[in-house]
């Protein structure tokens, strides 16, 4: 683990963040420690070179709200895939697709550090075990809850569900429209972006292929 990465987990600790077992809001967290009040006048001084006023009436709570927003969209470093699943896995005979699709998803593009979202459809052909279904979309927000690429972010899926389940195949489509093309640089409000990360039978098997690409573009994204 690299120095960076220690520092990033401290600074979460302190802020007192990522704990899933704090339940969802994460103005319920108290902010603590020399990291947060570092953050906040980072956000002070940004607000600064933008030529803004952070002493003025609506700016005054700001660097506060930043700093607790920024520890809720990026509290996916300290989560990982098989402590969400944890004992959700039954044995069970079967052998054909599983697919949960149109799961919601918001991440924010390590490039810009603005926004991409849009919907991950996921299916696995169990091998022995199934998982719960809730624990698909969870897998999602741990990794999605980060600074990513939306390529990476269907490959970790994948791997994770690999990982965890080891079934006979696993695919991921991720189809996501990113602000950083939308609301500045190119400016294409239409464009959206389709990723797709396969695994086993999903990557070797024509049929199996196949037919998890019909049904996860069966119908429009969002
Ligand atoms: N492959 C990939 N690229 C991304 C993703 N999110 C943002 N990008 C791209 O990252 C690239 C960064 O390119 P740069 O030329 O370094 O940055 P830039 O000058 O801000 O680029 P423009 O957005 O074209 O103005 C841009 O082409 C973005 O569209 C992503 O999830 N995957
Ligand atoms: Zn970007």
């Amino acid at each position: 683990m690299s120095t960076t990465r220690e520092n990033e987990h401290v600074m979460r600790r302190e802020l007192n963040v990522g704990g899933g077992a704090h339940g969802a809001d994460p103005d319920e967290l108290p902010m603590a420690g020399e990291r947060s009040s570092e953050y906040e006048t980072m956000v002070r001084r940004q607000l600064e070179l933008i030529g803004e006023d952070p002493t003025r009436d609506g700016l005054l709570k700001t660097p506060g709200r930043v700093a607790r927003s920024m520890a809720w969209l990026t509290r996916g470093y300290d989560l990982d895939p098989r402590s969400v699943i944890g004992d959700a896995l039954f044995a069970e005979d079967h052998e054909n697709m599983v697919m949960v699709r149109d799961i919601e998803m918001y991440s924010m593009c390590e490039h810009h550090m603005l926004p991409f979202f849009g919907k991950v459809h996921i299916a696995y052909i169990p091998n022995g075990k199934i998982v719960g279904l809730s624990k698909l979309p969870r897998v999602v927000e741990v990794f999605a809850r980060r600074l990513q690429v939306q390529e990476r972010l269907g490959e970790q899926i994948a791997n994770a569900i690999v990982d965890v389940l080891q079934p006979k195949g696993v695919g991921v489509v991720i189809e996501a429209v990113h602000l950083c093309m939308m609301m500045r640089g190119v400016e294409k409000q239409n464009s959206r972006t389709i990723t797709s990360s396969l695994r086993g039978l999903f990557r070797d098997d024509a049929k199996t292929r196949s037919e998890f690409l019909r049904l996860a573009y069966a119908t429009p994204g969002f």
